[in-house]
């Protein structure tokens, strides 16, 4: 008996020359309409599903292939009498290799303007169906879901490679195919934010050389559906491939720079902000950014909002980065940079869009889901328990401490001045020793300064050493029960202290 190969694409790219192939290698070709036409224009003999079940494609395309003789003919376990019985007595051959690709879906549910009914009836049911039938007979039967394979599949037939490995292979492939098509659907159908199950899916983007160390295999995937300032559009211009800490860092640089719509600076390393300068023009917030921590830059990650340009390249070229990412490099920058072999650098037209997607937290044996920290504080949310209110300028320079403080690791602290930042404390397990370490980084330049703490002060301790070294305004979201103990801390000192309201936890 000869081979069979059923055919039913959407996507019909290189589905002529895989049937040729097919046909070559003594497949007799089964197909359903508009693959059909495509494989038949091409010069090779095919039939129609509905000659071989007897029964017509009906209710639009709805039924196509549901038909017991090509489940059948599937699903039949070649080593069993009693199944091969049964086939012989219904009249079905067997059929040895499914080559099916699914409804656009996703690229349904992208369109704008896309109609619901539309979206419903790219959902494919009878592809799914045989793809899964076939899978699941992957002793048997070779199911091809990727036009990326069919090369290796004809080579595999002629050199009489296709074996039950390789055809597990693609079984697998096959799976995870149809858990994503239906997780997307799932996505689109449900209006619960934390539904029984949670169906999320990736796709990679690439493997990576390490992780986080080099003992560590990583690689890097990205959502189907694409998010505002992510790295997976960034465009890499010049420069060795991202690593796993790269990534991460650049990440974390991306969405510090969001926060900012004047130009601004962003230098980052182990995720946390170094230093952040924003100005009238890139180059002054750059030098700001710089001149922030000019140690820990080092081997760091720069962002900024605006196109680089031959003074800012002259400044950043003195320095030994990792990556810088900015919307755009003028030619005359990008010959100065570019004369560093390694360094990276990308192009991502920065937005201020946040990232609405949850955050996932891998703990053991699970994960932790929660909304993206996004809320934003303005004016209006503040509340001024002190004696002495914060100047204009105090107040801008606070908002300013208060956008970084967020993206610093908790316990975090950020000092600023002018636009700048002074000193950052992060990570610290207790307050006062985040408030320390970023005392310590400004120096002098604390006098005058404001402070920006991620949570309360549980104590009026931070308060004190602040103020003993010259801060002047303080920002925190407030609510401790021992709120009273800083308050009076700063109108002992002529501090101005500011309420958010809203806490920024970050772990
Ligand atoms: N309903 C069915 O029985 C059915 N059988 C195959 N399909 C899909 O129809 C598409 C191919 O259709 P055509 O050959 O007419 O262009 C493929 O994406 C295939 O997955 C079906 N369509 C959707 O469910």
């Amino acid at each position: 008996m000869k081979k069979q190969a059923l055919i039913s694409v959407s996507d019909k790219t290189g589905i002529a020359d895989f049937a040729k192939g097919l046909a070559e290698q003594g497949y007799d070709i089964i197909s359903t309409g508009g693959t059909l036409r495509t494989i038949q224009e091409a010069g090779i003999e095919a039939a129609a599903v509905e000659d071989i079940t007897g029964f017509p494609e009906m209710l639009e395309g709805r039924v196509k292939t549901l038909h017991p003789v090509i489940h059948a003919g599937l699903l039949a376990k070649r080593d069993n009498d009693t199944h091969k019985q049964q086939l012989e007595e219904k009249n079905i051959n067997p059929i040895d290799i499914v080559v099916v690709n699914l409804y656009p879906f996703k690229q349904t549910l992208d369109q704008p303007n896309v109609r619901e009914e539309e979206i419903i009836e790219n959902i494919d049911i009878g592809g799914p169906t045989m793809l899964r039938a076939a899978a699941k007979s992957f002793r048997d039967v070779t199911p091809v879901v990727d036009p990326d394979d069919y090369d290796d599949i004809l080579q595999a037939i002629q050199n009489d490679e296709l074996d039950v490995t390789f055809r597990k292979k693609l079984a697998a492939k096959v799976f995870r195919h149809t858990a994503q098509y239906d997780a997307l659907i799932a996505g689109h159908f449900t209006e619960e934010t934390f539904p029984e199950n949670y169906t999320i899916t990736y796709e990679k983007v690439q493997t990576l050389r390490y992780g986080e160390n080099p003992h560590q295999e990583a690689a890097f995937y990205k959502t189907p559906i694409e998010s505002p300032m992510s790295l997976v559009s960034a465009k890499q211009r010049h420069g060795k491939e991202l690593s796993y800490n790269n990534i991460q860092d650049a990440n974390a640089a991306l969405s510090i720079i969001a926060e900012y719509d004047r130009p601004t600076a962003v230098a980052v390393k182990h995720m946390n902000p170094c230093g952040i300068g924003m100005a009238e023009d890139l180059k002054t917030a750059f030098s700001r950014a710089y001149d922030a921590d000019p140690v820990s830059i080092f081997g760091g990650i720069v962002a900024c909002n605006r196109t680089i340009e031959a003074d800012t390249a002259e400044q950043l070229s003195g320095i030994f980065l990792e990556i810088i990412i900015a919307p755009a490099f003028t030619d005359e920058a990008f010959t100065i940079l570019t004369k560093k072999k390694n360094i990276r650098l990308l192009e991502l037209k920065m937005d201020v869009a946040k990232e609405n997607s949850h955050k996932l937290m891998g703990v053991n044996g699970g994960v932790l889901i929660q909304d993206n920290d996004n809320k934003e504080t303005s004016r209006s949310d503040l509340s001024y328990p002190t004696e002495r209110k914060p100047t204009e300028r105090e107040l801008d320079d606070l908002l300013f401490a208060w956008k970084a403080v967020r993206h610093v690791k908790s316990n975090a602290i950020v000092l600023a001045n002018d636009m700048q930042t002074l000193g950052v404390g992060a990570g610290q397990m207790n307050r006062v020793g985040a408030a320390g370490i970023a005392l310590e980084q400004a120096g002098d330049k604390a006098n005058g300064a404001a402070l920006a703490s991620d949570a309360f002060f549980p104590m009026p301790d931070t308060v004190e050493i602040a103020a003993k070294a010259g801060v002047k305004a303080i920002i925190q979201p407030g609510g401790s029960k021992r709120d009273q103990d800083s308050i009076d801390m700063c109108n002992q000192y002529g501090v101005a202290m500011v309420y958010t309201g809203t806490r920024h936890f970050k772990h």
